[in-house]
């Protein structure tokens, strides 16, 4: 099977928890700082090693897409990836997948080609907005045809070299046009100084104190004093050895399974101080009523009988909004989530998903622009649709949990973050995990 391919679609019935859970799990590495990490590697100006990669869908996207520009990328041990960087080349295509980093982080990059480099991806992908970063690049000079559609597939007409400088843009749709710029803004002549001035804040702010941090761990000049500004001054980012932290998104459906199932899951080797959106997850768990402790082995959330309605606003760990809107969806509620906009521009409309499948399932909810509301649970059985999205796999799984025999009309789009999601759900919820 080609990992970077679309994957085939495959059937799953979740698992139904017959009995309380008490599970060890280890999830795989953080697709956001993996991503970061190759990125800001093949910027570097020596070679970096890139320690407990995540090897997904997404992850290998980017590989292919750096290697695409002429960045060698060893991924021969999968325990330690080596990128040594190169002059950028053009003249090539890269397939973004429906990998949001891929289409956002790769382009400010490849503008730095000595020539033209194509960029599209899986059919959902055009859709994604990606309008931020087509402006901001012409903003800074460089040449891109995209038919008019500011959409996924364009060509970035690359010069070998970006001026930089001043710039305004409105992220209010995506941190990650933010990420992409500042990370490529130490090889631009003049630097970058980036103002957000859209009138909705930035979704998903912990992203950027993450690219913001390793940007500095790389050597970078970063002043983010200022809200809503950033100032990367132009200079030399240093090749070095990046360890790469268990994905704590992708950890929270596992958490959030001892709410529903109740007894305990343990997530190994959770970190203790992290800028990783996820680690949110241990507060929200906790004022829904679980408990959550540090253990040796990481950390672990105990299920209580039920969980306690309230109001929740995901606005910056809004890739929680799946799997926790499954936890609500089978419980008594009232729950709302607020501030998720811009879930609507991932890898499926989450919001108008996540109504949907509740709704098949039994939940009385209600959809606002931003959010939803759930005001009571359901427990029918049916199929739950995916859309494509791992995140709405993740929340079908853990709506099996209470529901027998639910059926996922496609399980392998997990492939975009965790091939191996469904065996190792499997086993937590079997008892072997
Ligand atoms: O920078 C990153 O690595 C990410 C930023 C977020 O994007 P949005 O700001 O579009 O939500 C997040 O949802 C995505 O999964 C990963
Ligand atoms: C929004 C997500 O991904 P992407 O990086 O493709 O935007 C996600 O993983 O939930």
């Amino acid at each position: 099977m080609n990992a970077t391919a679309a994957p085939e679609k495959r059937r799953w019935e979740a698992p139904y928890a017959e009995a309380e859970l008490d599970a060890v799990v280890r999830v795989p590495g953080s697709k956001s700082m993996t991503a970061r990490a190759l990125v800001l590697a093949a910027l570097a100006s020596g070679p970096s090693t890139i320690k407990r990669p995540l090897i997904a869908r997404d992850t290998l996207l980017m590989v292919e897409g750096l290697r695409a520009i002429g960045v060698g990328v060893d991924t021969g041990d999968d325990e330690a990836w080596t990128v040594t960087p190169g002059g950028f080349r053009g003249g090539t295509s890269i397939d973004c997948g429906l990998a949001g980093t891929v289409m956002r982080f790769l382009p400010p990059v490849a503008a730095l080609a000595d020539g033209p480099v194509a960029f599209d991806g899986d059919p959902h992908a055009r859709k994604r907005p990606n309008d931020g970063v087509i402006k901001a690049l012409r903003g800074l000079g460089v040449d891109i045809e995209d038919g008019g559609r500011l959409a996924l597939p364009f060509t970035v007409n690359a010069a070998g070299r970006v001026k930089g400088g001043e710039l305004e843009v409105d992220a209010s749709k995506t941190s990650q046009l933010v990420s992409a710029l500042l990370m490529a803004a130490p090889r631009f002549e003049n630097g970058l100084d980036l103002r957000h001035t859209g009138d909705r804040p930035v979704p998903s702010r912990p992203y950027l104190d993450m690219v913001v941090q390793m940007l500095r761990q790389a050597g970078a000049d970063v002043d983010d004093s200022e809200p809503n500004r950033w100032r990367v001054a132009p200079g030399e980012l240093q090749g070095r050895e990046w360890t790469i932290e268990p994905d704590l998104q992708n950890a929270a459906p596992f958490l959030c399974a001892a709410l529903v199932a109740g007894g305990r899951v343990t997530v190994e080797g959770w970190p203790t101080e992290t800028t990783q959106a996820g680690d949110a997850i241990r507060e929200i768990l906790v004022q829904l009523g679980a408990r959550v402790e540090w253990t040796r082995g990481g950390l672990t959330a105990y299920g209580t009988a039920e969980p306690l309605p309230g109001e929740l606003d995901l606005a910056d760990a809004a890739e929680l909004t799946p799997a926790l809107a499954a936890v609500f969806g089978v419980s008594n509620g009232p729950f709302t989530v607020r501030g998720v906009a811009h879930i609507r521009g991932h890898e499926t409309d989450r919001v108008s998903a996540l109504v949907t499948e509740l709704r098949k399932i039994g939940a009385d909810v209600d959809e606002y622009e931003d959010g939803f509301r759930v005001g009571s649970g359901g427990h029918e059985r049916g199929t739950w649709a995916t859309y494509a999205d791992h995140r709405m796999a993740h929340a079908g799984a853990v709506a099996g949990l209470a529901i027998p025999g639910l059926v996922l009309d496609d399980v392998a789009c997990v492939s975009k973050t965790w091939p191996e999601f469904a065996e190792v759900w499997e086993q937590a919820v079997r008892g072997k995990g």
